[in-house]
């Protein structure tokens, strides 16, 4: 049975090692797992952490009139949305592709979210067809939804994003409600929103307040302090005669363990325990946005060591992974725990851990501490479940890797790996 590598911020470990250095998911070891799939890399995921994860926040929010709004482009393979679907998740969608995704998970699209800073009127009229929440993020996208609910016939059930101007302390490229982002309006704008909103009420009914800070959040206080302000925001609005005013959209952000150094990351519990109390007594209904903190340690990117090499300066291991499945350590210098996935006798040595892609920038790892291992044998990129395989490309033309969900002693692959022909599929071959 898998041990906990390091607790995350939801708590239990489902992938993890042995004392005896195998890793383990669930109840399968992972090298067995390696042999019977055959190809690599391939993302493995466990269905018991996603579960476990998402309950976390069920917990959190006991009590409370709450939406719990999975963010679907953290991961969107379609078998791990009918899971949280069926346990009554939320969605937070980015586009039509993703509405129509989640109306095919099976999600309630009453408790789904649109956001965006650039949706087109085709995904605004079927977010008002399908009856979901969306989001106004600018003068325009107002207009477009005015126009969008005229056309189809149906009053739109608006929030409108604010951009509070909290530093969330994260990195520049996850950071999305400082002054000076493309999202959401500013607060000094919220007067023009309002009186074009009445204006319109035929058509718009204004039924809460959003906001986004950004992503990988590791302070409790931030949430908070963005709760305070949005609340002082929801004053003006009722005050101002929306009497429809009942969610308070915190969005999501909060982040995980990736350097699995023990770091004390907040949990579901102690964020919403921050704001729990005012926002029922304003008679709020809470919606959380979560994507990293449900889907990140639920899967992991299984590769196989086909070299290792040296430079003279630096050793490499290069493994079959590269930054097309997962690209945030090339994209944001971000850390993902590398290990081996069993037992290996090779000395001690730093290596940077490196893809095939004919990239500088193709790095899972630097100056790793690892056992020299053997060509052929597994490495585990920790923590992949969130915005690894939703970022992954095809470039240098490889096909995107399978992806395998265990549960208990069963695994089962739950998106086939591509072909050479799926990719030629999309050509002009004459
Ligand atoms: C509006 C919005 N909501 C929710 C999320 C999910 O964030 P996270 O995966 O950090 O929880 C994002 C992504 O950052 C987002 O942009
Ligand atoms: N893609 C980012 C998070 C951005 C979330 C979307 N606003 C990551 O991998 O960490």
């Amino acid at each position: 049975m898998a041990v906990q590598v390091s607790k995350t911020g939801t708590g239990k470990s489902y992938i993890g090692y042995d004392d005896k250095g195998y890793l383990w998911c669930e109840e399968l070891k992972v090298v067995d797992v390696l042999k019977n799939v055959g190809t690599s890399p391939f993302f493995l995921y466990s269905k018991a952490q996603l579960e476990s994860n998402f309950q976390a926040y069920v917990e959190a929010t006991k009590g409370m009139d709450a939406i719990i709004g999975y963010a679907i482009k953290a991961n969107n393979n379609l078998n791990l949305l009918r899971i949280l679907a069926n346990r009554g998740s939320g969605a937070v969608l980015v586009s039509g592709g993703e509405l129509l995704l989640a109306e095919k998970a099976g999600f309630d699209l009453q408790k789904t979210v649109l956001n965006g800073n650039g949706k087109t009127m085709e995904e605004i009229s079927l977010a008002v067809t399908k009856g979901c929440l969306i989001n106004v993020d600018s003068e325009f996208d107002l207009e477009h939804i005015i126009q969008a609910s005229r056309q189809v016939g149906r009053k739109a059930r608006v929030l409108i994003r604010i951009n509070p101007d909290i530093d969330p302390q994260v990195h520049p490229y996850v950071s999305t409600g400082l002054a000076n982002s493309k999202f959401g309006i500013r607060n000094t704008h919220l007067e023009w929103f309002l009186n074009r909103i009445k204006q319109e009420s035929s058509f718009l009914d204004l039924v809460g307040v959003h906001c986004h800070l950004g992503s990988t959040i590791k302070q409790v206080k931030i949430f908070k302090d963005a709760a305070t302000i949005m609340l002082e925001f929801v004053s003006i609005i009722r005050n101002a005669g929306f009497h429809h005013l009942q969610f308070l959209n915190i969005g999501g952000g909060l982040g995980i363990d990736y350097e699995r150094q023990g770091d004390v990351i907040p949990t579901p519990e102690e964020l919403v325990a921050s704001i729990r109390d005012k926002v029922k007594e304003a008679k709020l209904t809470l919606i959380i946005e979560p994507g990293r903190s449900i889907a990140g340690n639920t899967g992991v990117l299984i590769s196989r060591v086909i070299g290792v090499k040296s430079n003279g300066n630096k050793e490499f291991i290069v493994i079959d992974g590269s930054m097309s499945e997962v690209i945030r350590p090339s994209l944001y210098d971000a850390f993902h725990w590398i290990g081996l996935i069993a037992p290996s006798s090779g000395e001690l040595s730093k290596f940077d851990v490196v893809g095939p892609i004919c990239e500088s920038a193709d790095f899972l790892g630097k100056d790793r501490m690892l056992p020299r291992p053997e060509e052929g044998s597994g490495i585990v990129v920790m923590d992949a479940g969130a915005y690894c395989y939703a970022m992954a490309s095809n470039y240098n033309m490889r096909p995107k890797p399978a992806e395998i969900l265990v549960d208990g002693k069963q695994w089962k692959c739950i998106r086939r790996r591509e072909t050479f022909e799926d990719m030629l599929m999309l050509y002009d071959q004459k």
